[in-house]
């Protein structure tokens, strides 16, 4: 009788048939409601689903529509955070961005009481003030920084989806909104409505489900891009990224999720998802069908599927199960 663990063996080759499986079996799925209040969204196709995983060793395995573009949004918040801590450091960025989470939907307008500091980077108040701490001079150099780090992390040029942002730019008063209330209280100081473009910009960057893998397994890798082998932010700042991710990075979900998957995680309102798998993979779904608290409903069920699978939930395995990678290079399967 094979334990439950050898049974979870896999190989290149088997595993890709199991995306396909994991890929069909919720194909059929049609809850939630594709994101409408930035216009351009609302013109998503509910049966866009695609599948990327990209390993620490550089190899990527996808399914479905991983190559269509489409806006990262929300996900953007974690690789700014982490531009915004090397242009500043953990200390000041602090001072000016908690990392408690909310229990509120990411649009809240909220600040936390005592320090006037938006709650945390992952939510749209805390995220434009993590934007606004980018440096560079002038708005044209700040966004041409923000890029080339995203450019890091994808491994290719990338650009910025004139539509969304005009889009978000002409509906965005509840974020213009947050933006006054925290300069009222001194937590922003750079020009507003600049700071607001930069963030919308950020937000409307194209990006692949296959992108979002490579990113989220950069993460994974310490920083480094495991299929270009380039550097893409400070080795040092991956723990306050992944610990930002793990308690605030799916919102009012966040505690449900770390019961759930147990792995930092991002997710965005056109329906990606990003999945950290420490020393091992980066996970990207992209399904527009968005649930109540704004996460994909097909991408919440991949990732719980995966991690319980594989057995990724991160009190699984710093509990000695086998890491994915070693199931990986199983030559038997199961
Ligand atoms: N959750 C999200 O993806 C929100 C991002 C979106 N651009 C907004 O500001 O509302």
């Amino acid at each position: 009788m094979p334990s439950d663990r050898l049974s979870n063996s896999v190989t290149g080759q088997n595993f890709q048939s199991y995306l396909e499986s994991l890929h069909r079996k919720y194909q059929a799925l049609r809850d939630g409601n594709v994101a409408n209040y930035i216009p351009e969204l609302a013109k998503a196709n509910p049966d866009w689903f695609g599948i990327a995983i990209a390993t620490v060793d550089g190899q990527v395995f996808s399914v479905g529509d991983a190559d269509h573009l489409f806006t990262i949004q929300s996900i953007s918040k974690v690789f700014v955070q982490g531009l915004a801590l090397e242009d500043h450091g953990r200390d000041y960025f602090l001072t000016r961005v908690g990392v408690e989470p909310t229990g509120d939907a990411f649009n809240a307008i909220v600040l936390d009481e005592q320090s006037k500091r938006p709650y945390n980077p992952m939510v749209n108040a805390g995220a434009i003030a993590t934007t606004s701490l980018i440096k560079g001079n002038g708005p044209t150099e700040r966004l041409n920084r923000l890029l080339e780090m995203f450019r890091g992390y994808i491994g290719h040029d990338i650009f910025v989806d004139a539509s969304t942002f005009m889009s978000e730019r002409t509906t965005g008063d509840r974020n213009r909104a947050m933006a006054y209330l925290m300069r009222n209280f001194g937590m922003i100081d750079t020009n507003l409505e600049e700071a607001l473009d930069l963030y919308f910009q950020q937000c409307s960057v194209m990006v692949s489900c296959r992108d979002l893998a490579v990113m989220a397994a950069t993460l994974a890798n310490r920083g480094v891009n495991p299929v270009t082998g380039d550097r893409a932010v400070a080795a040092g700042y991956i723990r306050d990224m992944l610990s930002v991710m793990y308690t605030c990075g799916m919102y009012n979900f966040a505690g449900e999720w770390s019961y759930r998957v147990g792995l930092p995680a991002k997710s965005g309102v056109s329906g990606g998802i990003i999945v950290v798998v420490p020393n091992q993979i980066g996970i990207a779904v992209f399904s527009p069908l968005l649930d109540h608290r704004a996460n994909s409903v097909r991408g919440v069920k991949v990732c719980e599927e995966l991690s319980e699978r594989f057995e990724l939930h991160l009190f699984d395995s710093s509990m000695g199960c086998r890491t994915f990678l070693e199931k990986l290079a199983q030559s038997n399967p199961p």
